[in-house]
């Protein structure tokens, strides 16, 4: 049970960036026992601003010479980003790749802790992020990036093989969607793309941030597709388990959820209506969902099928990066609470 907290105990959280990750980090830190959304900033009025402040959310404008297009909308202001900033023990940089780094000089102008995503370089932060695998490594740092959705897919999935029987090589083949549902001017439309063209797709290089010694090779596509990325892995293990005690290992890891054969989930399309008949916000799907029966082994070489909930799985990773910093919790409590607030596990 978490322990009850005053008002001046709860880390205060601002999330700069109100798009497909900044809402759902917005609302998985409102579940949180130990956190206070302090609130969200957006640089115009559109839907995403109605609702945000129809929850309840303070609504800042990030761009100032824009606020008064929140007061021709008739959309109640809070104030400008600084004051978000400075209001935050820990600021979540939510805007489009790049914004994060241009973002970086606001921060720390008010001495503000801030966590950026996987759109942002590896360079511009004293370390990337994954709560599985090195949780402490961003114990006190001020910038943090919380590594993309494949990377965080592939993070979650190692740190486990590497710990249990080592890891010779890791071969990821990443089917990836076009775009996000609400992405409409993204492609393709009617095509299958080698994506990048050249060897290897920028996921291998960026696991190697999370794990510097593991020989990684990825190769990525993209397809028409909004709902979640495919993951056709093969990892070269230093033992030779039976593929019943691979898939046990990875039954017991919480943000991997096994389908179980029974459920007759054949592809994405099922997950994502499983994850809403479940009654999960938006249809999110926070951890890794690996076909139990695609656990396969050859020798030693794993064989497996995953996919990706583009939209969801860095979320509870967020809530974690934000303990981490702050240094409120270590790694397994902050993973339990944030589990258990969410709800993650099926
Ligand atoms: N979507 C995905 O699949 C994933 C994305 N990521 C990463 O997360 C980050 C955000 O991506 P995503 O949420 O998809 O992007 P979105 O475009 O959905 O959301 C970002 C939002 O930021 C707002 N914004 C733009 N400029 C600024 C600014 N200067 N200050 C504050 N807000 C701004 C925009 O809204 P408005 O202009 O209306 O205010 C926009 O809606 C990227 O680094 C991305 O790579 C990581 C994992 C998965
Ligand atoms: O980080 C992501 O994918 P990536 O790991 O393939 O770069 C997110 O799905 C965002 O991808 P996008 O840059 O295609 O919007």
């Amino acid at each position: 049970m978490p322990v009850a907290r005053t008002h001046e105990d709860m880390l205060k959280v601002g999330v700069n960036g109100y798009g497909t990750i900044g809402k759902r980090v917005a609302d998985a830190v409102v579940a949180q026992p130990d956190m206070e959304l302090v609130g969200v900033a957006k640089t115009r009025p559109n839907f995403e601003a109605e609702r945000a402040v129809a929850k309840g959310y303070s609504l800042y404008a990030a761009i100032e010479e824009r606020a008064d297009q929140f007061v021709k909308a008739d959309i109640e202001l809070a104030g400008l980003v600084d004051e978000l900033v400075e209001e935050s023990d820990v600021v979540v940089d939510a805007t489009p790749s790049g914004i994060g780094a241009e973002n970086k000089s606001l921060y720390e102008a008010h001495d503000t802790p801030a966590l950026y995503q996987g759109g942002e370089d590896a360079e511009m932060v004293d370390t990337s992020f994954n709560a599985r695998a090195n949780f402490a490594d961003a114990s006190g740092a001020e910038h943090v990036r919380v590594v993309s959705c494949n990377t965080t897919g592939l993070s979650r999935l190692v740190a486990p093989l590497e710990a249990e029987y080592g890891i010779e090589k890791v071969r990821a083949t990443l089917v990836r969607r076009a775009g996000d549902p609400a992405q409409s001017g993204r492609g393709p439309v009617n095509d299958i793309l080698p994506n990048p063209i050249s060897l290897p797709s920028h996921h291998g290089p960026d696991v190697q941030t999370i794990f510097p010694d593991l020989a990684i090779d990825t190769l990525g596509l993209k397809v028409p597709a909004t709902l979640m990325h495919m993951h056709s892995v093969n990892v070269s293990l230093e033992a030779e388990p039976d593929a019943e005690e691979v898939r046990e290992l990875l039954e017991g890891e919480s943000r991997l959820f096994v389908v179980p054969e029974r459920f007759g989930i054949d592809g994405a399309g099922k997950l994502k209506e499983f994850a809403l008949d479940a009654g999960r916000p938006r249809g999110d799907l926070w951890e890794n969902c690996l076909w139990g029966e695609s656990v396969s082994m050859e020798g030693n070489d794993l064989y497996l099928f995953q996919a990706i909930h583009q939209e969801s799985d860095v979320v509870p990773e967020n809530v974690d990066a934000v303990r981490a910093v702050a240094g409120t919790a270590d790694a397994a409590e902050s993973v339990e609470t944030t589990n258990d607030a969410l709800g993650i596990g099926f």
